[in-house]
């Protein structure tokens, strides 16, 4: 249950005054929420200025600067409403003060309102943006008008907010200042000792300080009211992630009893060793499972650097102590395309696999399940409908969650809360920086794969611009006739626009004539439109050769391994993220054969479009592309907020306040060890903390035994 002192917060936005039905649309929009009844006055607190009007500027009329906000006092000279009201012309004001003249500029506007707010010959202070023009100075529709012996009522320093179109700011401001007096005095969740410290405010001060800035320094995202609530938001991450994790741990895993035997046969079969790097965390998997307590990992490993075969030695570990292993994938193509790797890795040593995803039905889906009941089937790779109601399994001792940013911890809950306890091995794909794994993943404990497999060859990545696609085609043509696999990708803003499935389709028949007949028999196509099976059939043709190039959507992005694929050419490169340009590309360069990378690019190149594809160009270290990534685009894109439903952050900054991460980490670590139900005076002000923050999913499972 919310705490009742949050009630206020969490009231909509629709009761505060000045917000009708049209302004809570707007706000819905504004905040990303579905409808204006989700749209709580909190959102409006943690909606935080981006810059401030500085007011405080008062030089006078003559000496004020071309286009400045100022605040002018002067004396009521004159009126001059337009000469008829059908008339263009606007309402002009004089006034002046000691150094010159000021006209004030109103279109449409009515005489009996300006005579009244500027009588003549009266003292007037009026503030807003000020125009030259033929050394006259002039304000249109001044921000402020008030007499002038009440001028110290005008808000000097006015912060300035993110709009959406249709809110004015002032409407916004407005807003915002009847939500602020809401604000309850929370109870203190933080240590008073880090308060002081850091020089830290209350949280309820801290709003106050966030909307109510006095000085450029005050938007900083270094001003104690910002780091306050950045420590707040990370604090209510970190908590939510340590409780998820307590509740993942508090069942006790299944000690795994390896025995080796299977595991031996792999990989006496495989055409390959193992890494130096999947050997030592396939150790550590290992370690884990043996003991009582259960197995939360997460694999990171770049592009192709073998994080499959890893996965599959833990699920031969458990097969061996007697238990079932699924894999989940995120998509459809790629638990399809695992499935077949599996099989054939697996095929020496006689494990039973199956596939399970939306796509199976009927007879043969009944006919799965009970070998999942029955325990005949040892792993079980497929989709998130692995963890529908109707699938039960006989022992499961190990999940792997081949998570590639799409599931986030919400699918992690989900899979706990139907009391499904196996040992946990998350993969991730892009390497992404220890803070976001921290902010994303929590404590969990990491594997890293920081080698490629032996004998790669770096990948030559080259910039080309679109006018000169035509060479490109042309030594395609010679690569695909030598023998060569290419994958040629187009853009796609979403599955669902039709004007993106053209261009896919219609770059399929312009390669298919360019390329002459023999060759342009050997074009597929795939995207996401098309049915599971056809994606299949598609996948396996390249695959076994008979499609030598293939034209795809992005649905190629992840996972995808044909290793004798040994060309990428990328249209439209520029509207791609480097973490997507990555992975990409990450689908060549999987053989012992040198391969290339075309980035085709339609100019003029924005700063941040060039600096990406410079990067690309320069590296090829996943690392590094992540790192660069965060600089460029900010966290919460990396992150894939949006498909993973990672909650982003709204106040916090992982580079601005990555020190505030760690501290709060320690905190939830510290807090959670000494108060694991949240009982406590201090457990309960946490409560609120989480619900203020809406990271109370994991306060459910306090409960929940
Ligand atoms: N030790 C190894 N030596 C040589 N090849 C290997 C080794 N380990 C894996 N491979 C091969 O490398 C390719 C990439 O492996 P895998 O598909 O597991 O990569 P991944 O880490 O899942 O990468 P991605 O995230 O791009 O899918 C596969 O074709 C696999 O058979």
């Amino acid at each position: 249950m919310r705490p009742a002192i949050l009630d206020p917060l969490f009231s909509s936005v629709s009761g505060l005054p000045g917000v009708g039905p049209k302004i809570a649309e707007l706000l819905a929009k504004l905040f990303g929420r579905e409808t204006p009844e989700d749209c709580r006055v909190v959102d409006l607190l943690f909606h935080a200025p981006h810059s401030l009007i500085d007011r405080r500027n008062q030089p006078g009329i003559a000496r004020a600067p071309q286009g400045a906000i100022v605040t002018i006092t002067g004396r009521v000279d004159r009126h001059q409403p337009p000469p008829n009201k059908k008339s263009n012309v606007p309402y002009r004001v004089f006034l002046h003060d000691e150094t010159g003249e000021l006209t004030l500029v109103f279109f449409r506007g009515q005489s009996t309102w300006l005579e009244k707010q500027l009588p003549l010959d009266e003292e007037v202070t009026v503030s807003g943006k000020i125009d030259w023009f033929n050394g006259r100075a002039s304000m249109v529709h001044p921000d402020y008008i008030v007499k002038a012996s009440e001028a110290e009522n005008l808000p000097l320093v006015e912060p300035i907010y993110p709009l959406t179109a249709g809110l004015s700011p002032k409407t916004l401001r407005k807003i915002i200042e009847a939500a602020l007096p809401k604000t309850p005095d929370f109870p203190e969740w933080i240590d008073q000792a880090l308060a002081e410290k850091q020089g830290l405010p209350s949280t309820a001060d801290a709003f106050h300080g966030l909307h109510e800035p006095r000085d450029p320094a005050d938007i900083d995202p270094q001003a104690p009211a910002r780091r306050r609530l950045a420590y707040d938001e990370f604090l209510a991450g970190q908590l939510s992630l340590a409780l998820v994790r307590q509740r993942l741990r508090k069942v006790a895993g299944q000690p795994v009893h390896a025995t080796g035997h299977l595991s031996r046969q792999i990989l006496e079969a495989l055409p390959f060793s193992p890494t130096g790097s999947q050997t030592e965390a396939i150790a550590q998997i290992m370690k884990d499972m043996a003991g009582d307590d259960r197995m939360l990992r997460l694999l990171q490993g770049d592009v192709g650097s073998g994080k499959t075969l890893v996965a599959l030695m833990a699920m031969a570990a458990v097969i061996e102590s007697g238990g079932q292993a699924v894999l989940m994938a995120p998509t459809e193509i790629l638990a399809r395309q695992h499935h077949a790797t599996i099989a054939k890795y697996t095929a020496a040593a006689g494990i039973r696999i199956e596939a399970l995803t939306g796509r199976t039905k009927g007879k043969e889906r009944d006919e799965i399940l009970e070998r999942i009941a029955s325990g005949e089937a040892q792993i079980v790779i497929g989709t998130h409908a692995l963890f529908q109601d109707t699938v039960n399994y006989k022992n499961l001792m190990l999940a792997v969650v081949d998570e590639q940013h799409r599931f986030g911890v919400h699918q992690r809950l989900r899979l706990t809360a139907k009391g499904i306890t196996p040992h946990m091995l998350v993969m991730t794909a892009t390497p992404i920086p220890r803070t976001l794994v921290l902010a994303a993943f929590g404590d969990m404990d990491v594997s890293k794969l920081t080698e490629k497999p032996a004998g790669r060859k770096p990948i030559q990545t080259i910039t080309i611009p679109t006018e000169r696609i035509g060479d490109i085609v042309g030594r395609l043509k010679a690569a695909l006739a030598d023998g060569k696999k290419a994958y040629w990708i187009c853009p796609l803003v979403e599955e669902t626009e039709e004007s993106d499935l053209m261009s896919v389709e219609e770059r399929h028949a312009t390669l298919v004539s360019a390329l002459g007949r023999a060759i342009g028999s050997q074009v597929g196509l795939i995207h996401g439109r098309m049915s599971g099976s056809e994606k299949d059939a598609i996948m396996m043709a390249f695959k076994s050769g008979e499609i030598r190039l293939l034209v795809a959507t992005t649905v190629v992005e992840v996972g995808v391994d044909v290793p004798d694929a040994t060309i990428m050419v990328i249209e439209h490169a520029e509207r791609f993220g480097l973490a997507q340009l990555h992975q990409l590309r990450g689908r060549v360069g999987r053989g012992d054969e040198a391969s290339t990378c075309i980035l085709l690019y339609r100019g003029p190149l924005g700063e941040t479009g060039h600096a990406r594809l410079t990067i690309m160009r320069d590296t090829e270290d996943g690392f590094r592309i992540a790192e660069e990534d965060l600089k460029l685009r900010g966290e919460g894109e990396l992150l894939g907020t949006r498909q993973s439903g990672t909650p982003g952050f709204r106040i916090a900054s992982l580079e601005a306040h990555a020190d505030l991460l760690e501290i709060a980490r320690k905190d939830a670590a510290y807090l959670i060890e000494r108060d694991p139900e949240l009982t406590s005076e201090r457990g309960n002000a946490v409560r609120t903390l989480l619900y203020l923050f809406r990271r109370d999913e994991a306060i459910r499972f306090l409960h929940a035994g």
